[in-house]
């Protein structure tokens, strides 16, 4: 299946107003045209947007949004699905509309995640301006990554890798106490990560439970700088930090975790390692860090 990117995020949240103060002023990310009362659209890029956040009853993960180049790719991705018995349901004009893409099928993974897979959307062409001067890596590595709730995890690696055509990056053990809501008790439980391009990984899958359906979503900066002035900005706002600034065995990025409105965490991170699919070797990592990330509670 020849998924090229994590293109977009779908929230729903409770607080819509903490979610704008959070995005635009500590985030420095840029309200898109069509933004509403009730839907937060946000640009981070020249694409119309890549974060759609909608007011509503609870706080969760509404949509991963993965790219394909064209019609022929999600056409050849859907019939896949199909024929391995995943119910896929074909998004009509009103939803390509809302969501400005041309093509569109719905789906959930093995442990119902709600994924999307798209082709096709719109670009806004007018320059983009952050409020900080912050400029977001994205590109062909698309909007950054997701560590989704996978409690089977084995069913969840199997429909990444084989299925959906994801690379295995690498895998680390977790400890017991870091995966409480495990489906049983273990040794260790395998986290893994991979990815569909050249960014080291685009999808985290953590073998536990969480109830918004998301476990962190990671947002690329351009410099360290970016980075460091995001965490002043959080640090100003009250905002609690997860996990100090710190740089990741995997995939090298520097960056720190602040909580989200909606529990939840956003990384915001910087120099994050881009890959050769072609030569890439599956690991296991042994540490989550070179240095730092310390994590609080
Ligand atoms: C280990 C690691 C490598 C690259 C990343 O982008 C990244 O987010 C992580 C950390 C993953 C992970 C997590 O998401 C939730 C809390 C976890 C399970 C820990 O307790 C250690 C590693 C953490
Ligand atoms: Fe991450």
């Amino acid at each position: 299946m020849d998924i090229r990117a994590l293109g977009y995020l779908r929230l729903e949240t409770t607080r819509l107003d903490a979610w704008r103060r959070y995005t635009l002023d500590i985030l420095g990310m840029a309200e898109a045209p069509g933004s509403t009362d009730t839907t937060l659209l946000l640009r981070l890029d020249d694409r119309a947007y890549r974060i759609a956040i909608q007011a509503g009853e609870s706080d969760r993960l509404l949509a991963a949004g993965w790219e394909l180049a064209n019609a022929g790719a999600l056409a050849a991705a859907t019939a896949a699905l199909e024929a391995a018995g995943v119910a896929v349901e074909t998004a009509g004009a009103a939803e390509l509309a809302e969501r400005r893409v041309q093509g569109l099928v719905h789906l959930t993974d093995p442990c119902g995640n709600p994924l999307e897979l798209y082709w096709g959307q719109a670009q806004d062409h007018t320059p983009l301006a952050t409020p900080y001067g912050n400029r977001f890596v994205t590109g062909d590595l698309g909007l950054g990554h997701v560590v989704l709730p996978v409690p089977d995890v084995e069913a969840a690696l199997d429909f990444y890798e084989n299925l959906l055509g994801f690379q295995l990056r690498d895998s680390m053990k977790l400890p017991p106490q870091a995966v409480p809501t495990a489906a049983e008790r273990r040794d260790f439980h395998w986290m893994h990560f991979l990815g569909p391009n050249r960014r080291h990984h685009s999808l985290g899958l953590y073998p536990g439970a969480l109830p918004p359906g998301i476990v962190h979503f990671m947002v690329e900066l351009e410099t360290l700088d970016d980075v460091g002035l995001g965490l002043d900005r959080m640090q100003a706002a009250g905002i609690p930090i997860a996990s100090s600034l710190g740089r990741h065995t995997n995939d090298r990025m520097v960056s720190f975790y602040a909580q989200a409105p909606g529990g939840f965490q956003v990384e915001y991170g910087w120099d994050g390692l881009v890959v050769d699919p072609a030569t890439w070797v599956a690991k296991e990592i042994t540490a989550d860090s070179v240095w730092g990330h310390q994590w609080n509670g």
